[in-house]
């Protein structure tokens, strides 16, 4: 199926004529009936905060209960139900024991009514506008590198030797080992491009692959490794990044945070787990809950009824209605310009 393409007006020349371009937008993924809910609302209402240009996207599991999407439907989220997946027969021991529902994420791809979407963990934050990231070439698939220094490693050969692509000079990739593990990205933000073709494939070489520690992480790196292109780590910050690679860090270009690292989730935060006292931590902690307790952000639909007449509601905050209404106004003359006649 085409992507659904979302009719826009562009000036050129001084008239204005409907063009479409493909349709983008943000998605995250909802299981459970507990707290995560929280932390989509917080993604919902940074989104906002930055102006993001494009919707958030909730794919929910059946088991999120419907007062947790009318939650999210309230701030403004597109609310999308599927159906879990499971990964094949194991005997894996995950890095976390829920990452097995991880896989359920692999659905995104069957959206294929968006052109292009950002996958964003509903324990990550936006706080500065990434849209243009929409705008990177096709055929790709976009993301952040991961850390290999946290416990969470600790089953793999990188860990033991101490070897991280975020600082491949400081302990090299010993020879003997054969080549070093290809570059890794973390699952918790990508940028990429929905299809039935991808999405069916997916879930068919799922079937066939032994599940590994992390989970759809480490299957979406397999999967995707040769269209895989790094991009920086403001767009995703792994919290860990701060105590283990902090030259890579630049606390005041962050555009979004990732709440990954044990006991750093902010709707869970006590402070008490290892590095969560640390000052940036806290800091990091309340960006999040300023943004998730201010009540400006929260999605407010305006009655466009209030707008000459037009019927239809829409977001007030990112609306500013002046232009609206000289549009309006203008389209009352506006004569589309007719393609000129293929004979
Ligand atoms: O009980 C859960 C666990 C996970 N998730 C979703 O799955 C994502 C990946 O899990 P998590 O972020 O906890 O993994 P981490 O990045 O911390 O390893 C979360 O951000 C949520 O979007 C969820 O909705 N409910
Ligand atoms: O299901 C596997 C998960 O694996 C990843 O989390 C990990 C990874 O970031 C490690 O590098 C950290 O050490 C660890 O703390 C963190 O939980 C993704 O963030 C998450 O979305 C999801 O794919
Ligand atoms: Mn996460």
């Amino acid at each position: 199926m085409a992507p659904e393409l979302v009719p826009t007006t562009v000036k050129s020349g001084g008239l204005s004529r409907a063009v479409t371009l493909p349709s983008r937008a943000y998605v995250t993924f909802l299981a459970g009936n507990g707290d995560y809910v929280k932390g989509v609302v917080g993604l919902a209402k940074g989104l906002r905060k930055v102006k993001a240009a494009y919707p958030l996207l909730v794919a929910v599991l059946p088991d999120v209960p419907k007062e947790h999407r009318q939650i999210l439907e309230s701030q403004g989220c597109i609310v999308r139900e599927i159906e879990p997946v499971y990964p094949p027969d194991n005997q894996t021991q995950f890095a976390m024991a829920y990452y097995v529902i991880n896989y359920s994420k692999l659905r995104i791809w069957e959206f294929v009514e968006y052109s292009k979407m950002i996958y964003l963990d509903g324990d990550i934050q936006v706080f500065d506008n990434i849209d243009h990231l929409f705008d990177l070439p096709d055929g790709y698939l976009y993301a952040v590198m991961d850390c290999f220094c946290e416990k969470t490693w600790s089953h793999t050969p990188q860990y033991k030797i101490g070897y991280c692509q975020q600082c491949p000079e400081k302990v090299k990739w010993p020879a003997e080992m054969g080549k070093p593990p290809a570059l890794y990205f973390n699952a918790g933000m990508f940028v990429f491009e929905p299809s039935m073709e991808t999405y069916h494939h997916l879930l068919k070489t799922l079937q066939i692959t032994p599940p590994t520690p992390f989970a759809e992480q480490d299957f979406l790196n397999m999967y995707f490794s040769s269209i895989y292109k790094p991009i920086p780590p403001i767009y995703n910050l792994v919290l860990a990044m701060l105590w283990r690679h902090p030259q890579n860090v630049h606390l005041h270009h962050l555009k979004v945070v990732h709440y990954c690292a044990a006991g750093s989730k902010p709707w869970r935060y006590t402070g008490k787990e290892e590095n969560m006292e640390r000052e940036e931590v806290k800091m990091l902690v309340k960006k999040w809950w300023d943004i998730y307790n201010d009540e400006s952000l929260d999605y407010k639909k305006v009655q466009m009824s209030n707008i000459n007449g037009v019927e239809g509601e829409g977001d007030a905050e990112s609306v500013d209605m002046a232009p609206f209404k000289a549009a309006l106004s203008e389209a009352a003359q506006l004569r589309y310009v007719t393609a000129p006649s293929a004979a």
